[in-house]
């Protein structure tokens, strides 16, 4: 129970803006319950003066009221349950965009922890299930509380000695509910984590048909299907068992304590203490009065329930992100461009050792500064502190000057602009694509940024041009023009800091040639930071960086390095760069 309180606790300021609603539906779910009520006493008198005396005349006076009374009812149960499916819906958006937007925070190692189905599943299932508890919830009780209070209040009304029977009958309803609650909870609890499993590997499997195919792994990924998807079929069919254990139980209680009151009330009707209208209205109440005390123990089993859906968002709405704005940021400036690490040092989180270790260096405007190094030397690692994917564990990273830490988020990113080593691409059209390096930007802009990316001609002899649909994983466009569409919205984006990693990994020579060129226009006047293992750029550069287990082991020009024969030269392999085709091809 304890849990639930947690739960609700932090969930429940969710629903502000819109507790009105919720009392505009509980003082209809009153009412309804009101005209049940008296629906069921009209019953009662009907029986026995119309019925049993077998009264035309009597039978129209109860009949009209009856009918007024059940449309009253039934227009306040139709604006109740409109409502109350309105008020949910809006609860559901909230807590969704809420969990989006701090998932969208979250540092890129959140990633690599949660398979991208298994937030999914948080993200849809389990944001439902918290508005069971929460919304849907609330009204439930709310709605079985005044109804059994009404019933009973009848109850006790028209014949009290049997009303106390009744009442004596009830808590076992409880009882069964919780008996059942803790299984069901941890059933239903499974079944969500086996539906984020079994989507996480449709994901990844269908992300990744090229390799299954090519490597003839189709056997094992229905193997991997099949394990989640069985795993899910034990959680579903025991949550099922014993949901309906526990519903048959109830229902032969339910009997148990129907005939325990009809027994008594035919023994007092033969003693002539009772009519038969008493009797029947007392029986009907009892048909009322058991399932709102049945829905508030089942309430128990939803709340148990949601509790796990709650519990598994709590554990993503818990996880910080790694950088948070500063409280006070300093005041945008116009940015030169000037970069500074000083003493950096940085450890992933988790991680048994620093991926960077004191790592000093400066770029300024105008300057292209390569860094180099093997692969996990700790290269791209520069590139995710310099966009304050998260913060140097010790040193400090500066901007013309200022702590990154000082700068805003926003502000920092709009300046520093990053060409991942990823070609990512937005699921839209090439204009999208291009166009998200600067939002509003115009359609000659645009087109002056891929001509710039030597993009423009592939994308003019598309069928569509620059309305052609690309999308993750499915654009039918070669790796190349895909970089070069990517390069086009680093282009747009014009910030004074460019950072490129690995912008020709995957990339052939001629590819790769095509990519550089364009590259070449989008460096110039600007500070860039260019990662990669590809040094036929390196002659070109103002400073070489080699860093090797985290560390800056050598800075210097390509010709300085090469000539001190250091780690720098045993990288850039036994020809003299300046000499290869590849240089001479690309030289200015
Ligand atoms: N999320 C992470 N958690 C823990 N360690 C990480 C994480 N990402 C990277 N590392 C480690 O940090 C080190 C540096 O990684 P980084 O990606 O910077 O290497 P790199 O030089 O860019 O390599 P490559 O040339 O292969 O891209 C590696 O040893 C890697 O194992």
């Amino acid at each position: 129970m304890r849990e639930v309180r947690t739960a609700f606790r932090r969930f429940w300021p969710l629903t502000r803006g819109d507790r009105k609603w919720l009392l505009a539906i509980v003082a209809c779910v009153v009412v309804a319950a009101l005209t049940e009520t008296a629906s069921i006493l009209l019953f009662a008198e009907l029986t026995d003066t119309a019925l049993k005396a077998g009264s035309l005349a009597a039978f129209w006076g109860p009949a009209a009221a009856w009918l007024g009374v059940a449309a009253l009812g039934a227009l306040v149960g139709y604006l109740g349950n409109s409502l109350a499916t309105w008020t949910a819906e809006r609860f559901v958006l909230r807590l969704r965009a809420k969990v989006f937007r701090h998932v969208q925070d979250m540092p890129p190692h959140f990633f690599q922890k949660h398979r991208q189905g298994d937030l999914v599943e948080r993200l849809t299932g389990d944001v439902e299930a918290i508005e069971q508890m929460v919304v849907s919830g609330v009204v439930g009780t709310v709605a079985a509380a005044f109804s059994a209070v009404f019933y009973s209040a009848a109850a006790l009304w028209l014949r009290w000695d049997l009303a106390l029977v009744t009442f004596v009958l009830a808590p076992l309803f409880l009882l069964a509910a919780r008996r059942f609650g803790g299984r069901i909870r941890s059933a239903s609890q499974d079944e969500r984590v086996a539906d984020g499993a079994i989507t996480s590997v449709v994901e990844e499997s269908l992300g990744n048909v090229v390799l299954t195919q090519a490597y003839n792994r189709r056997g094992d990924e229905e193997k991997r299907l099949d394990r989640e998807a069985r795993a899910w079929m034990r959680a579903s069919v025991r949550g099922a068992r014993l949901s309906e254990m526990y519903e048959q139980l109830v229902e032969v209680v339910e009997t148990v304590c129907v005939l325990a009151v009809i027994g008594l009330g035919v023994w007092e009707i033969s003693a002539g203490r009772m009519t038969l209208g008493q009797l029947l209205a007392f029986a009907a109440f009892i048909g009322y009065l058991y399932p709102p005390v049945r829905n508030l123990g089942q309430l128990g089993l939803t709340l148990t329930a949601a509790t796990a859906g709650a519990q598994r968002l709590g554990e993503i709405l818990d996880a910080e992100p790694a950088v948070t704005d500063p409280a006070e940021p300093v005041a945008e400036w116009p940015v030169r461009g000037w970069v500074g690490f000083h003493g950096v040092s940085f450890r992933y989180p988790g991680a048994a050792r620093e991926s960077l270790t004191d790592v000093t260096f400066t770029a300024g405007p105008g300057e292209l500064v390569i860094v180099t190094g093997a692969s996990g030397a700790g290269k791209s690692t520069t590139s995710k502190l310099l966009t304050r994917f998260y913060d140097p564990s010790a040193g400090v990273i500066t901007l013309d000057g200022v702590p990154l830490t000082n700068v805003g988020l926003e502000f920092l990113r709009e300046n520093v602009a990053l060409l991942p080593q990823e070609t990512l691409i937005l699921n839209g059209t090439i204009r999208e694509n291009i166009a998200c390096g600067r939002p509003g930007a115009s359609d000659e802009d645009i087109e002056r940024a891929a001509r710039a990316a030597a993009a423009h001609d592939f994308i003019a002899a598309l069928p569509e041009g620059y309305d052609t649909h690309i999308a993750p994983g499915t654009a039918a466009l070669s790796g190349g023009q895909l970089k070069r569409i990517t390069i086009a919205r680093a282009m747009l984006r014009s910030a004074p800091v460019l950072l490129l990693d690995e912008p020709t990994a995957g990339l052939d020579s001629v590819a790769a040639r095509q990519v550089v060129q364009p590259l070449r226009r989008l460096m110039s006047g600007r500070t860039t930071i260019l990662i990669t293992h590809d040094l036929s750029l390196a002659p070109d550069a103002d400073r070489v960086l080699v860093v090797d287990e985290g560390r800056l082991v050598e800075a210097g020009t390509h010709a300085e390095l090469v000539a001190r024969g250091g780690a720098y030269a045993r990288l850039a392999g036994p020809v003299p760069w300046a000499w290869t085709e590849e240089t001479l091809v690309l030289r200015r």
